[in-house]
């Protein structure tokens, strides 16, 4: 039963586009009424008729411990009665770049910002600054945010609702973006070749998450950093899902293959909106006010934001991403058994605590592997899970995450709910 959020969902449309504050969340691919939800907590999220749904969509990844977490919350609640913002320096942003810098190969500097696309926008602006060129290469089918450099052939909801290249975005931008194939080093050395000394940077999403979870494949960051060295490009990598999730120090850690610069989000906020980028001494020496390139924010390194994702950060330990491993690995193989018992087209990936399900036999190894899913079936399976109780990312073209909070039992009941589910659409 979804009557208040159906009534929502109405008022909303009069006063917000689509009735919703980001695409995705408007269920438009796999239709029907998205639940409006009033609280969280641990696993599950409880929406505005009070169903409650074991959630793999964790805020779209942030809650890596799960939801109001009680020394996130805690450390949220002391900072703001101390006030919410000063727009001055404060200890808590030096003791969090602290920390991202500790964990994160070949980091020597960072800045904070205030959203994943903010990070990726300043980390190509520097990389430009930097090198004296203009173009970037990025990949078919990942999302690096709603900067308009970014909104060709990008993945997420531009992806799912069909408009991977925005109106909006000059053709002036898009012919500084350059398209290379996901997992197809050829395809980027074709690239640096045809476009020799004009590149400033490759930015990627190490594991693509933003057409589905796709691991990269045995030795192709390597062999990118190895072009980006050969042609002098800066190499960015985009860790705003992975960072601080897939290991302690993000896929950089994980693959070890080191930046020249990267983006951060989602988990180092705690929930907030707080989000960074940095490199290498070279490339952020050329960041204001040390250097030229330019870049600020009103409420860049918000202390609320700043307290709580440090609050986040200090509980991830070893302990949590063996946690973490343990829960996927159940997941994964509890599907798997399904599958095989079943024969089932269906066909899966998993890196730590990142994991899609796609509806097809496989191999994906990119995004357009992935527009060849049984969408529709897709569709149908993610609506037998959601009245099961189970809330799925509602695209295809986004990966799920898993949190500290999903216990051993309840993946066992996600796992039963999941058995029922697909035999109602196949
Ligand atoms: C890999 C990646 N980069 C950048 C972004 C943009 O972050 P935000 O939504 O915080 O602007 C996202 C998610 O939206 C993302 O998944
Ligand atoms: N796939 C996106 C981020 O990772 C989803 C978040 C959003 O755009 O609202």
């Amino acid at each position: 039963m979804l009557e208040k959020s159906q009534k929502l969902l109405e008022r909303a449309r009069k006063t917000i586009p689509g009735g919703v504050n980001s695409p995705v969340r408007a269920f438009n691919s796999v239709g029907g009424t998205p639940p409006f939800i009033k609280k969280a907590e641990g696993a599950y999220i409880f929406d505005e008729d009070d169903n409650r749904y074991i959630d793999f969509v964790l805020t779209w990844g942030p809650a890596i411990l799960g939801h109001a977490n009680p020394k996130v919350v805690q450390a949220a609640q002391e900072a703001v009665a101390l006030g919410s913002s000063f727009g001055a320096p404060t200890a808590r942003e030096v003791n969090m770049a602290e920390m991202i810098v500790e964990r994160v190969p070949g980091l020597d500097r960072v800045r904070l910002v205030n959203s994943g696309t903010e990070a990726c926008m300043s980390a190509i602006r520097v990389a430009r600054g930097a090198k004296g060129r203009d173009k970037i290469i990025k990949f078919e089918g990942c999302y690096h945010g709603h900067a308009d450099s970014f909104l060709i052939a990008a993945g997420s909801g531009a992806l799912t609702l069909g408009v991977p290249n925005s109106p909006g975005v000059t053709e002036g931008t898009a012919k500084d973006t350059l398209l290379a194939e996901f997992n197809n080093i050829d395809s980027v050395r074709e690239l640096m070749e045809a476009n020799k000394d004009e590149v400033a940077a490759v930015i990627l999403e190490p594991i693509c998450g933003n057409t589905g979870c796709i691991p990269p494949l045995d030795g192709f960051l390597t062999k990118l950093r190895e072009l980006c060295d050969e042609h002098d490009v800066a190499l960015i990598i985009d860790e705003v899902m992975t960072g601080f999730r897939v290991s302690r120090g993000g896929a950089a850690q994980l693959y070890d293959v080191q930046a020249d610069i990267y983006c951060f989000g989602k988990v180092i906020g705690g929930g907030f909106p707080l989000a960074a980028y940095g490199g290498t001494e070279e490339m952020m020496s050329f960041v204001a006010p040390d250097g030229p390139v330019y870049q600020a924010g009103t409420l860049s390194g918000n202390p609320v934001a700043v307290a709580a994702g440090t609050a986040q950060l200090e509980q991830l330990d070893d302990s949590v991403y063996e946690a973490l491993e343990a829960r996927g690995q159940q997941l994964q193989e509890g599907m798997q058994s399904i599958i095989d018992e079943h024969d089932y087209p269906l066909f899966q990936h998993r890196v730590g605590s990142m994991f899609s399900l796609f509806f097809s036999e496989g191999p994906i190894r990119d995004h357009e592997d992935v527009k060849k899913c049984d969408i529709p079936r897709f569709n149908k399976f993610f609506h037998a899970m959601l009245d099961r109780g189970v809330y799925l990312a509602p695209s295809q073209f986004e990966a799920g995450f898993l949190a500290t909070a999903h216990t051993e039992a309840i993946i066992d009941e996600v796992l039963e709910k999941a058995e029922e589910s697909l035999a109602e659409v196949f």
